[in-house]
């Protein structure tokens, strides 16, 4: 059975995106965004599903986009920060290389709050974001198979990390 070389959970400012991109080619595979999945099958931005169809709308598509990426995808999937929050999702990642990019507050903080086109931080993004991650953290960290820290390491040396980790796993 195929199955994705990797999948990146975490915040959202984690890195999934930008790691994503650098594991892929460092991997020389795929990689499958999921929100720009959902972007792209929507024909508009998640800012305008989110306005226009509701949150409920854009997680409906999210799961059946992220089902689709765990069953089919070969290369690296990055997820949406708030896709976990689906038990079917979290029951589909069992058995998946699932590497959880671990970030300070302060960084995500700061790396989302230059960026206007995530609709869940829209206000405050600091007090958004904290309240979101106190729901999450412990989801993130329960599904993890490896932990890489983008506080720590800059993409390149993040993907390098992850590299090493699924060389040592049995089945990599
Ligand atoms: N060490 C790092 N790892 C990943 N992204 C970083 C790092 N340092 C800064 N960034 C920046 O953080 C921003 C948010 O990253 P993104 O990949 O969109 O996160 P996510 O998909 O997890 O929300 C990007 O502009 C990226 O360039
Ligand atoms: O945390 C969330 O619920 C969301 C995170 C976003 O993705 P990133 O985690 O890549 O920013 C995107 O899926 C959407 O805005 C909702
Ligand atoms: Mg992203």
């Amino acid at each position: 059975m195929s199955r994705p070389a990797a999948v990146l959970i975490g915040s959202p400012g984690s890195g999934k995106s930008t790691v994503g991109r650098a594991l892929a080619d460092r991997l020389g595979v795929d990689l499958l965004d999921t929100d720009a999945e959902i972007e792209r099958r929507a024909g508009k931005p998640i800012g305008d599903i989110f306005v226009e169809d509701g949150e409920d709308a854009f997680r409906a598509m999210e799961r059946e986009v992220v089902a689709e990426a765990l069953a089919g995808a070969t290369g690296v999937v990055a997820l949406g920060g708030g896709s976990v929050l689906d038990e079917r999702t979290r029951a589909d990642l069992a058995g998946h290389h699932v590497v959880y990019l671990e970030v300070e507050f302060a960084d995500a903080a700061r790396r989302v709050g230059l960026d206007t086109a995530r609709p869940l931080l829209l206000g405050n993004p600091r007090a958004r974001l904290r309240a979101l991650l106190q729901e999450r953290l412990p989801i993130y960290r329960e599904l993890a198979t490896t932990t890489v820290s983008t506080s720590e390491y800059s993409p390149e040396e993040a993907a390098d990390r992850i590299v090493e980790a699924l060389e040592g796993t049995a089945d990599a």
